[in-house]
């Protein structure tokens, strides 16, 4: 669903992102973390077509973002992390401002106005001001702005940030709402216990490469194993991708990788002896769940 292979973007004098590459299936939560000037704000912006990198390439839903930014618009829903709302409009208004924005057409926008701020819980404040709103809400009205076109893919920027604990908790459960419909999100956050409460995914961002994906919960249908072999196996990720039934998350110098498998312990047995089959080393094969405080805190140790 999300490609992003090779990307450099450079501000005048500063690499933010370094040939950062990864790929998020559809259905996913990812949880996009790093420490600041990491460049995650940067990495977004390049995904939602906001910023045009130096190099490098960013797919969504099938679409070149690079080339075709207007259609990746139709398809993304980005929240920035400064957000701002217009103080002057309801926020009915404010809704099906962005409405028409994103080629609602003014026939529908009523429907799509009431089906958001139900699902948002905002329906009671569609004729406040925004400068009514706690900052709870406000973060809600602009989450349904950004995903009032019911957009394929995602993009939160810190929507955290300011939010009280209960707020957070929601805001979880709408993540969780928004991945049950289908969607697939990207969420940047510093609050590591919260992204955990939702995310499958945890992307480590660090001076703009992408140094760990980690894969915190699969969906239950499928569930991340670890694959460790004795020597390394040149061919591990093109032999995996071959094999049916395995989705490959990642591999790391031909020696481990991670893979989604089906939950089902015949199946299991069936790949890995597929894998033993291949003639591969095999000498760990195991289920790879992994806590994502832990596992972010192992990657920042680990790097240089
Ligand atoms: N407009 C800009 N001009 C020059 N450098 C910039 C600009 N915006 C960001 N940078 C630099 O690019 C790098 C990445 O910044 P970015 O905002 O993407 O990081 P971040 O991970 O989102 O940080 P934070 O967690 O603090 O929000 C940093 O070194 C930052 O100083």
């Amino acid at each position: 669903m999300i490609t992003v292979d090779d990307l450099i973007f450079e501000y005048p004098g500063v690499r933010a992102l370094d040939r950062a590459s990864f790929t998020i299936p559809q259905g996913r939560i990812a949880a996009l973390v790093g420490p600041n000037g990491a460049g995650k704000t940067t990495l977004m912006r390049c995904m939602a077509a906001l910023e045009q990198p130096v190099s490098g390439r960013v797919e969504i839903g099938g679409i070149d973002v690079l080339e075709q930014p207007r259609a990746c618009h139709r398809i993304i829903g980005y929240l920035s992390d400064f957000f701002g709302l217009y103080q002057r409009l309801t926020v009915r208004q404010c809704l099906h401002y962005v409405a028409r924005a994103q080629g609602i057409a003014a026939a529908d926008c009523a429907a799509a106005i009431a089906d958001v701020s139900h699902g948002l819980q905002i329906k009671d404040r569609l004729d406040q001001y925004p400068s009514a709103l706690s900052r709870g809400l406000r973060q809600r009205v602009a989450i349904a702005q950004a995903i009032i076109h019911k957009p394929a893919v995602v993009l939160l920027d810190e929507p955290a940030s300011g939010l009280d604990p209960e707020a957070r908790h929601q805001l979880a459960e709408l993540f969780l709402q928004l991945q049950r419909q289908g969607m697939t999100l990207m969420v940047s956050s510093h609050i590591l216990a919260e992204l955990e409460a939702y995310s499958t995914d945890m992307l480590v961002l660090r001076q703009g490469r992408i140094v760990e994906h980690a894969v915190i919960n699969a969906p239950a249908l499928r569930k991340p194993f670890r694959l460790v072999l004795a020597g390394a196996y040149p061919q591990l990720a093109e032999t995996l991708q071959k094999l049916q039934g395995v989705e490959l998350v990642r591999t790391d110098q031909d020696r481990m990788a991670i893979v989604n498998l089906e939950n089902d312990g015949d199946r299991q047995h069936q790949v890995l002896k597929a894998l033993l089959d291949t003639g591969m080393p095999v000498c760990e094969f195991g289920p790879a769940t992994v806590n994502l405080q832990d596992a972010y805190l192992q990657t920042l140790h680990k790097q240089p």
